[in-house]
């Protein structure tokens, strides 16, 4: 083995906050393009998900988690469930403070999650520092210092991306010496079907306000690429809960759901490199969300 293999470090870093927190933007600020979806709804990440940046120094996979949250429901319980899991094994814990919020208690019950791992090197990250003022950034600093104990702390912005190299290094300190655990060029190691179907869940969140949001869960059950016309075919159904929100999600004369697919379109041809022909259905599956069995087969949770 070569020296410089000697030194390659590698490892795993979990990123938890509460939801909207910058978790994801900050992953995908990191990869360099996006791999994990966001929204203003908080609660987006449901699956554990992980992304992965190699440099020649050193190769590091993000785990990123669903926002940690006081659990309402058996969908909220199942996610923190799957979030905390996430911060068991890990080597670096960041724990994401947004900048433009003051602290508050569900910054404190986070804290409370991560100051009772034991092992994880962790750091503090204010997120979202192009929102506010250079001091109010300090002061949220001094503010969030107090909410444990600390091995880095960085303020930055995945937005404009100022400080997101300086978290690389961040992280890559603490990172133990390790092998190359995947491929160069590999930068997630979501199942593709579940890429796919995060994809057009973000659309439908961005494209519908209120309650619907949290009610749908994305299925892409087939996938059949053409070869011959370099094209990908997708079918997916949306699941709702309600009759009414299978209307509200169609909208009138389908004109609702047709923009969610020309969107999601977009996105995924970007993806995939190649033409997609997209075909969703929406259906009503009721009361899916209490259901734990449910849940976990549209791959939330745990089990990922
Ligand atoms: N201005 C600004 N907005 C940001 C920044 N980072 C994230 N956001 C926005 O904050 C919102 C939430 O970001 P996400 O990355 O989805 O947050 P998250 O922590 O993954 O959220 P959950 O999946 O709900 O846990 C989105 O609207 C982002 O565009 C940032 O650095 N600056």
């Amino acid at each position: 083995m070569s020296k410089q293999n000697e030194k390659f470090k590698s490892g795993f870093v979990t990123l938890v906050g509460r939801p909207n927190a910058g978790k994801s933007t900050l992953i995908n600020a990191v990869v360099g393009h996006k791999v994990a979806i966001t929204s203003n709804t908080a609660q987006t990440t449901r699956h554990r998900f992980r992304a992965i940046l190699t440099r020649d120094d050193m190769q590091m996979i993000m785990v990123d988690t669903p926002g940690l949250h006081k659990p309402h429901d058996a969908l909220g319980e199942e996610l923190n469930t799957s979030a905390i899991k996430a911060l068991e094994d890990v080597d670096v814990i960041a724990f994401l403070i947004d900048a433009s919020k003051p602290v508050g208690t569900g910054d404190e019950w986070v804290a409370a999650q991560v100051r009772a791992v034991r092992g994880a090197k962790k750091i503090l990250v204010i997120s979202k520092a192009d929102l506010v003022d250079r001091g109010v950034a300090l002061e949220q600093l001094e503010a969030a210092r107090a909410l444990g104990r600390w091995d880095d702390e960085i303020v930055l912005s995945a937005e404009t991306g100022f400080n997101v190299d300086g978290f690389v290094d961040a992280v890559g300190r603490w990172l133990p010496e390790g092998p190359k655990w995947f491929p160069d060029d590999m930068d997630t190691d979501q199942p593709f079907e579940v890429i796919v179907a995060e994809f057009i869940r973000e659309k439908i969140l961005r494209s519908y306000r209120d309650e619907v949001p949290h009610s749908i869960g994305v299925d892409a059950e087939q996938i059949e690429y053409d070869r011959k016309r370099d094209l990908y075919r997708i079918y997916a159904t949306v699941y709702v809960e309600r009759d009414s929100q299978k209307g509200i999600i169609i909208g009138k004369g389908g004109s609702a759901i047709k923009q969610v697919g020309v969107e999601a379109r977009a996105d995924l041809e970007q993806l995939l490199g190649c033409k997609v022909f997209l075909d969703l259905q929406v259906k009503v599956k009721k009361n899916w969300r209490r259901d734990l069995n449910q849940i976990r087969r549209f791959g939330y949770g745990e089990g990922i």
